[in-house]
């Protein structure tokens, strides 16, 4: 009964045991299956053998196969691994090597950012030590990858200064242009001069190139030169036509002074034998004895001071004769002379008015506002007077000089000019200030009573019928206007009517705009 019970005993603990044993078994077959499945998701994608491997192996381990059995698979598996990692150490050098060039490549790319270029350099030293798997590069590559980024934004800023550069250049071309235009207006020549002056304006009126800038400025410059040339040959003519009437006047004296001093010793001496002769008479007639005596000595003697007396005479009638000569010549080279400084100073003047008149509409030009400009600033300070500035531009004048030519754009310039120049008061003044701008100044005038004046010549302007080429075109001008402050210094008051013109363009054109 006793072992019975003990055998029975044993038994039960031997079933335990064995429960025990199989529920060990099954938790780590359960861990296994688990590392399995985490093992596999951990791998899958860095190579498809393996992925299919570890799939198989997961499929047994959820079928519950005996684990004897899954060993030549695990053997395989792990050979499998191996040669993996093999492949995996190739692929680390690979991408050390790949990126270390891509780096360098972008080391050598000019204009990046400094900052940029620290980031860099500390990137490619990391990369160059030792990693243990290709994941140990991803951070770098990443890191290279944004500097890429950081480095094309780069660049590309760069080229958008570039290009901002070029529409600066174009800007300042075109500045150029206007300012060479506005010379040119102001240089009124003459001739053959005035003909190369125009073509030069009309060469700036097409399309702008650095080239054709540079041409015009140099042939400006060369007309200018040849222009100082012929007026200081003009002014060195008349130097020595001076200089020559006056050597001919000194000539002219000193000969008929020597000729007069001749003429006085020649007289000296006759005056001489005159007193010699008289003196010599009273001598004789005193010691004359007879009547007859005397007489004969006194007619004698008679005869020859009557005979000096003659040629004494004939001798002062050739003195007057060379002397008034000689003053004639001089008055005649004097009248010469006269003629000629008449010529010089009218080339003079005219020379002065040209330079201060613009040559195409004949009204004052720049250089000559600026004179006035100053003078009325002057004038309305000391009197503590009004003056208002005016700044014209006809609107769209490109498209007339495109559409119909540069001749069509001259001409409709002087109407305008015409139209301009007559609706306005004898004090008020003027000026083409440049291409299709003029420049108007009103004395004594408050802005507010411009109002309604400038419409009326806006409005005037508009009603001209201009006709090119069989086409009715309407023209408009727009006006920006202001009045001299007290406080205005330099150009202030000028600049103010500029940004009254350009609010009046922004505001669609043909219209005035006051801006106090
Ligand atoms: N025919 C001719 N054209 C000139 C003269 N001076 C300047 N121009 C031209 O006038 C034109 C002025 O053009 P923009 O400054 O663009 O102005 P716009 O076409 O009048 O346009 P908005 O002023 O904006 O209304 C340019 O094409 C110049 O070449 C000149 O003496 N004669």
């Amino acid at each position: 009964m006793d072992s019975e019970q003990s055998l029975k005993q044993q038994l039960a603990t031997a079933v335990k045991a064995r429960k025990q044993l199989e529920d060990t078994y099954e938790s780590q077959f359960t861990i296994l299956t688990q590392f399995v499945a985490r093992l596999s998701l951990v791998c899958k994608g860095i190579d498809v053998e393996l992925d299919n491997r570890l799939a198989r192996l997961r499929q047994q381990l959820s079928n519950g196969t005996d684990l004897e059995k899954l060993l030549p698979q695990i053997d395989a598996t792990s050979e499998h691994l191996k040669t993996l990692d093999t492949k995996q150490q190739q692929e680390v050098k690979k991408a050390q090597l790949t990126i270390s060039e891509a780096g360098k490549l972008l080391q050598k790319q000019r204009g990046l950012p400094n900052q940029l270029r620290r980031d860099l350099r500390d990137l490619l030293s990391r990369v160059e030590e030792p990693a243990p798997t290709i994941h140990a590069y991803m951070p770098h590559l990443t890191h290279l990858t944004e500097l890429y980024q950081l480095a094309l934004n780069a660049k590309q800023s760069m080229e958008l200064e570039d290009i901002s550069d070029n529409s600066r250049y174009e800007r300042i071309c075109r500045q150029i242009s206007v300012e060479l235009t506005n010379l040119l207006s102001e240089l009124a020549f003459e001739g053959a001069h005035a003909k190369a002056i125009d073509a030069i304006r009309q060469s700036l009126l097409g399309e702008l190139s650095i080239e054709k800038l540079l041409e015009a400025c140099l042939r400006t410059i060369e007309i200018i030169i040849s222009s100082i040339n012929e007026e200081r040959q003009s002014a060195q003519h008349f130097l020595l036509k001076l200089n020559d009437a006056l050597t001919s006047v000194q000539n002219s004296l000193v000969s008929s002074l020597k000729s007069t001093n001749n003429i006085r010793d020649k007289m000296a001496l006759l005056n001489q034998q005159i007193e010699q002769q008289i003196s010599v008479l009273s001598h004789e007639t005193k010691s004359a004895t007879s009547l007859e005596q005397l007489q004969r000595l006194v007619t004698d003697k008679l005869n020859t001071l009557s005979m000096s007396l003659k040629d004494k005479e004939a001798l002062e009638k050739q003195e007057r004769e060379i002397l008034l000569s000689s003053v004639k010549e001089m008055d005649a080279r004097l009248k010469e002379l006269e003629e000629e400084a008449k010529q010089f100073k009218k080339r003079l003047a005219e020379q002065k008015f040209r330079s201060l008149q613009d040559a195409l509409t004949e009204l004052p030009n720049r250089a000559a506002f600026d004179e006035r400009y100053e003078l009325e600033l002057k004038r309305s300070r000391r009197y503590n007077t009004p003056l208002s500035i005016v700044l014209a531009d006809v609107d769209h004048f490109k498209n007339i000089n495109d559409s119909y030519g540069h001749s069509a754009g001259d001409k409709t310039l002087k109407v305008i000019a015409r139209a301009l120049k007559q609706s306005m008061r004898e004090a008020d003044f003027i000026a083409r200030y440049g291409g299709e701008e003029f420049i108007l100044l009103f004395p004594e005038t408050p802005l507010e009573q411009l109002e309604t004046p400038l419409n009326i010549l806006r409005e005037k302007i508009k009603r001209i019928p201009f006709k090119f080429k069989d086409t009715n075109v309407p023209i408009s001008i727009s006006f920006g206007a202001t009045q001299l402050k007290p406080t205005d210094e330099g150009r202030e008051a000028f600049d103010r009517a500029d940004e009254a013109l350009y609010e009046a363009k922004r505001q669609g054109r043909d219209q005035v705009i006051l801006k106090s």
